[in-house]
């Protein structure tokens, strides 16, 4: 069993305001007193004894912090410290002050490709990175990526939120029926055998969404939107993608795959053509 610092977490840091909350527990501002520094805490209660429903199970603490430990990379959110009490544990982790990029899209209703662009080579930049240590994410959405600074054409994009993220083991299978329902690859919903090629179907969705302000399975229910993922029942529909590229409907049609293994990887979209346009040279070949 993993162990975190038993010290009062009040000691090193001044608690601030709360940033936001939801599954994932509460976000709050903290200062670290020696050094001034602003961070941010995820204060996590955890079950007492095996009959509590209220709380997180320690375990899956333990999982999160130690996919987090696991992970340096200027895309990814950086862990600094855990402690714990009886009955909290408290993740600290850089402070990402520019908002969701959930928020940006609502903002601006769709971005144009070059927008898009920018943030989506960042995220797989990210994803690419988590992947190669074998580390899939399993919740990826807009929520999930937010903005250390929200100033085009260059955004910093930080993804965050790794409650759902497991660590590949060789040789191990791993199924889930967890994430967001707009998001989820089909193998997910069939309770199927799960690789990193799941977080590239959610790419592929959250592409679909920063190019039009769509949810491309989004129906009035989950069920429906469910029965709309395991369909592949999408479009690009006249309205919102007369404008867009061919290049660009290629690049989400390959991640839209339902064959997991049939699905573009991180690397690969780093090279489609949408992402990375062939030099001059390359060109003139
Ligand atoms: C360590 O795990 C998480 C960290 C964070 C996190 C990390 C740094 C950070 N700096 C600012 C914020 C922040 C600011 C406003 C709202 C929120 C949060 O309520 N919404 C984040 C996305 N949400 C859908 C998970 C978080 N965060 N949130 C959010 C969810 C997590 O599961």
């Amino acid at each position: 069993m993993a162990v975190f610092k038993l010290e009062n977490v009040e000691d090193l840091y001044e608690i601030g305001e709360v940033l936001g909350s939801g599954h994932f527990g509460q976000v709050r501002e903290v200062r670290e007193r020696a050094s001034g520094a602003r961070w941010a805490g995820k204060f996590l209660k955890i079950r007492r004894g095996a009959g509590s429903r209220l709380g997180m199970e320690r375990k899956s603490v333990e999982r999160e912090v130690e996919v987090l430990q696991a992970l340096q990379h200027y895309n990814i959110m950086a862990l600094r410290d855990v402690f714990e009490s009886r009955a909290e544990i408290v993740l600290i982790v850089e402070l990402i002050s520019g908002g969701e990029l959930f928020d940006f899209i609502a903002e601006k209703e769709s971005l144009t490709e070059t927008e898009a662009i920018e943030f989506l080579k960042q995220i797989l930049q990210g994803v690419s990175y988590m992947h190669s240590k074998h580390i899939g994410h399993f919740d990826l959405k807009p929520e999930n990526v937010m903005l250390l600074s929200n100033t085009l054409p260059n955004p910093d994009v930080k993804i965050i939120d790794f409650g759902m993220a497991h660590r590949f083991i060789q040789g191990e299978e791993y199924r889930s029926m967890g994430g967001t329902p707009q998001y989820i690859a089909p193998e997910v919903i069939n309770y199927e055998p799960l690789g990193t090629a799941a977080d590239m179907w959610s790419m592929g969705v959250i592409t679909y969404i920063l190019l039009s302000g769509l949810s491309p399975f989004q129906g009035y229910t989950d069920e429906e939107t469910l029965r709309n993922v395991v369909g592949m029942v999408y479009e690009f529909d006249d309205q919102h993608f007369s404008q867009t590229s061919a290049m660009a409907k290629d690049f989400i049609q390959k991640l839209l795959v339902k064959d997991q293994k049939e699905r573009m990887t991180a690397e690969d979209c780093l090279l489609h053509p949408w992402i990375k346009p062939l030099t001059r040279t390359q060109i003139a070949k």
